[in-house]
């Protein structure tokens, strides 16, 4: 039999698009899937790419298909999935053998499998670009040895995006660096979805659009610094009719958001880091109380329905600004968490490579992460609001930003992540906050002392010390 470079177990929606994607690279590939109908019709569903790929039934005739040193990517849902797949495989393989956890994994979990690996070769990819992008070039974060990464290199660079000439595929460090990275890419495409959604809201319940209006001035700002997958996609679902009524589908989608984690993990290693990423949080938060949906109906009875119409309060434009403003607050969290993350971990993780790694391929992608990735290069660790470009776009932009939140609230619509973005705008450009008063309070209530502006030292209390 002749033997494949690569083998990809997990033929689900992901893992079968990668699979056609590396096999349309020219890369022989075995695969293998725990329900073996899978895999038995993505064999028959290949197509002219049916030639580079073989099926396998069972684990041992999967590693026996594959060449020596073996490189295998798994492509199964994060946690328990991957440990049960390591430990199954690890037994039919040689010593030498490198296993790619390809799966959206929480990056502790990377760490510790690197660690359990020992010398064994380990690697933890974050993979994005849903299945489309795994299908035709996702943006890829690597993480693990670099020399493990080197082996399969070729191959990935290969399959993923290419922006001008450079692959979207990078190695960000050890362990569980590109799992971490992959974290707050997502973490920032909720941020980025929920502020996408708030404005749908205000161009719904405020300003009366309809869905095709909708679609349209989506459309519109995807032609102007808001050009990203995001907006574009955004545009194509305010405008899909449902197949079975004809119905704008919008309109008949449940008002409750899904996740499956990567989101939550952020806004919970960002408080662990001491990295505040509001905008990510308000988002994971704004997704969790979208599940209450019981609880939401109890209260539009009790306080009445809060959405009323702007009558003219704000324009599309004002909107338009709005996004481009909460963009770069989030991105610019994000960005901060990563440089935080960095020093903390000693991963040396490269900001500018990872937003040029996010310029194509995956869910995030946009013209701003260009500039982005320009303004990283210049002053890697500077927070994006200050890096000349975006504050000359910030000054064009946060009035606007003020405007919607403003007119949000006092018409009744929820906007949590753009007042969120806002607050940290406002918060990151006052020289002197409010925290005097909270170390005020708890010298008061705990002896926890406080330092002062006019003197040196740490430990002053108040007169009611005593
Ligand atoms: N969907 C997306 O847009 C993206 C997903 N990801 C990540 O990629 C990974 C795969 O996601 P996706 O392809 O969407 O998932 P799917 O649910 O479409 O596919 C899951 C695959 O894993 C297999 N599987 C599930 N449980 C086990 C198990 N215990 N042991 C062995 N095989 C198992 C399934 O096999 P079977 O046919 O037998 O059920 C199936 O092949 C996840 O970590 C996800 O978070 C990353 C980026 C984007
Ligand atoms: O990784 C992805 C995109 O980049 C996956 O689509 C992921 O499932 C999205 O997260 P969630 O399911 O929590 O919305």
């Amino acid at each position: 039999m002749t033997t494949s470079e690569i083998g990809l177990l997990g033929l689900g929606t992901m893992g079968a698009a990668l699979a056609l994607n590396i096999a349309d690279h020219g890369f022989d590939i075995a695969v293998y899937n725990r329900t073996t109908a899978v895999t038995r019709d993505f064999k028959r569903d290949a197509g002219d790419l049916s030639d580079r790929i073989t099926p396998t039934e069972s684990l041992q005739d999967f590693v026996a298909a594959i060449a020596k040193p073996r490189a295998i990517i798994l492509m199964v849902p994060a946690g328990d999935p991957v440990d049960q797949q390591i430990a199954a495989l690890r037994p039919l393989l040689d010593d030498d053998d490198l296993i790619i956890d390809a799966g959206n994994a929480n990056f502790h979990d990377t760490n510790r499998r690197a660690r359990e690996a020992g010398d064994k070769p380990f690697l933890g990819i974050g993979v994005s670009g849903g299945e489309e992008g795994a299908r035709f070039g996702p943006s890829i974060m690597g993480g693990g040895k670099k020399a493990s990464w080197d082996r399969v290199a070729h191959i990935l660079t290969a399959i993923a995006a290419d922006h001008e000439g450079t692959p979207c595929a990078t190695w960000m460090g050890e362990e569980g660096a590109g799992h971490f990275v992959k974290a707050v890419h997502n973490g920032i495409e909720y941020a980025d979805m929920q502020m996408i959604a708030e404005v749908y809201g205000i161009l719904r319940d405020g300003m009366g659009l309809d869905n095709a209006a909708i679609a349209a001035v989506f459309d519109r700002w995807n032609a102007g610094p808001l050009k990203s997958y995001l907006i574009e996609i955004s545009a194509r679902v305010a405008e899909a009719k449902d197949t079975d009524t004809g119905r704008p589908l919008l309109d008949i989608i449940t008002d409750a958001a899904g996740q499956k984690g990567t989101g939550r993990w952020t806004a919970i290693e960002a408080q662990h880091l001491g990295a505040p990423v509001p905008a990510i949080e308000a988002a994971v938060a704004a997704r969790n109380l979208s599940a209450a949906r019981n609880l939401r109906k109890i209260g539009e009875e009790m306080y009445g329905a809060a959405p009323q119409p702007l009558d003219g309060a704000l324009s599309e434009d004002q909107l338009e600004q709005a996004l481009i403003a909460g963009k770069i607050i989030c991105y610019a969290q994000g960005f901060q968490m990563i440089s935080a993350a960095s020093t903390q971990f000693g991963w040396k993780l490269p900001l500018p490579d990872i937003a040029r790694v996010w310029r194509e391929g995956c869910i995030i992608r946009s013209v701003m992460l260009d500039d982005m990735a320009t303004a990283l290069t210049q002053t890697p660790d500077e927070n994006l609001m200050f890096a000349a470009k975006f504050a000359d776009d910030l000054k064009a932009n946060h009035t606007a930003l003020r405007q919607v939140v403003a007119q949000a609230a006092l018409h009744g619509l929820a906007v949590p992540a753009l007042s969120s973005g806002l607050a940290y705008f406002d918060t990151m450009r006052t020289a002197r906050g409010t925290a005097n008063m909270l170390q005020g309070q708890r010298d008061y209530f705990g002896r926890h002392g406080f330092e002062r502006l006019d003197r040196d030292g740490k430990d002053y209390h108040g007169p009611w010390a005593d």
